[in-house]
């Protein structure tokens, strides 16, 4: 029966690859000036940044002195970068991450319970802490009120796969509208389908970082964070309302609920 055109086409091709010489190719594409590793427009390293980098990347945004909030993004992101506006959290966090004793406070009961969240034998907070030491990879310095508020060498050209930041946003804007901008300019740092986990205080006026360390808060509703996620390019997939009961009302500050909110980058 007649061949048709296609079928021609990659019988063809096929009778090409009968002649492919693996060792010229290697040295075609594989050696400088395409696998220059000191050029920054070489393929090769190009190349291999993009593979190292589409590596499931996980940025907390503000992270502060803390690490709850990746304690269970360590089990499914291969890598975490913490970043906070202040070197003293910066250095609180190096200093976990580097098995100093005399971090502030012991987060092993945290690991505990999120291993028991996660339904692994409390007794498998060794192994989390050790995967969380693993998966940090980066402690960076940001300011969310930059329209890059990272260094962008520091992502993969697409963005971080997903963004986690806790309470940082309201605390750190001094109206709606900077908290409104604040959530854009981190979008930048999240690639398109992303995921974007937010937990912030509702309704909360100021908070105290330290003895006499008032620090004003802008007071937030439901609906304007709803509001503030659709105009900065986020669809909402999920918000959970935490009210807290009033021996949660320690004075450190005015807040009156938590939300916590899963949303996507269109
Ligand atoms: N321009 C800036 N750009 C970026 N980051 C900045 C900037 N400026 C300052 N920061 C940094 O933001 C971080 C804010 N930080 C404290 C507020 C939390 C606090 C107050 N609100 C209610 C509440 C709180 C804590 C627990 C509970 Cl339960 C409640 Cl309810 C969050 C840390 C961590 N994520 C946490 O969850 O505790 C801080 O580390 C700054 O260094």
């Amino acid at each position: 029966m007649e061949q048709t055109g296609t079928e021609n086409g990659v019988a063809a091709m096929a009778a090409c690859y009968q002649r492919f010489d693996p060792a010229a190719y290697l040295q075609y594409n594989y050696t400088p000036p395409r696998a220059d590793f000191d050029r920054k427009d070489s393929i090769v390293p190009w190349k291999l940044a993009c593979l190292k980098y589409y590596i499931n990347l996980l940025v907390d945004i503000g992270s502060g002195p803390t690490l709850y909030q990746v304690l269970s993004g360590c089990e499914v992101f291969n890598e975490v970068v913490l970043t906070d506006f202040l070197e003293a959290n910066r250095k609180e966090l190096r200093r976990w991450l580097q098995g100093d004793e005399t971090c502030s406070l012991d987060w092993t009961p945290y690991l505990q319970h999120v291993c028991k969240l996660e339904g692994r034998r409390a007794s498998a907070w060794t192994e989390k802490a050790a995967k969380l030491r693993q998966a940090i990879t980066d402690i960076l310095p940001i300011d969310v009120h930059r329209p890059q508020p990272l260094d962008p060498s520091v992502l993969p050209p697409a963005g971080a796969d997903c963004l986690v930041s806790c309470f940082c946003l309201e605390s750190v804007s001094p109206d709606l509208a900077a908290f409104t901008r604040a959530l854009g300019h981190i979008g930048k740092l999240l690639r398109p389908g992303g995921h974007l986990l937010l937990i912030g205080a509702l309704g909360e006026s100021f908070y105290f970082g330290g003895p006499g360390v008032k620090i004003p808060v802008v007071p937030l509703g439901e609906a304007e964070v709803c509001t503030s996620l659709k105009e900065t390019g986020y669809t909402l997939i999920r918000l959970e309302v935490y009210t807290l009961p009033q021996d949660m009302r320690v004075g450190v500050d005015d807040v009156t609920g938590v939300f916590f909110a899963k949303a996507k980058k269109d």
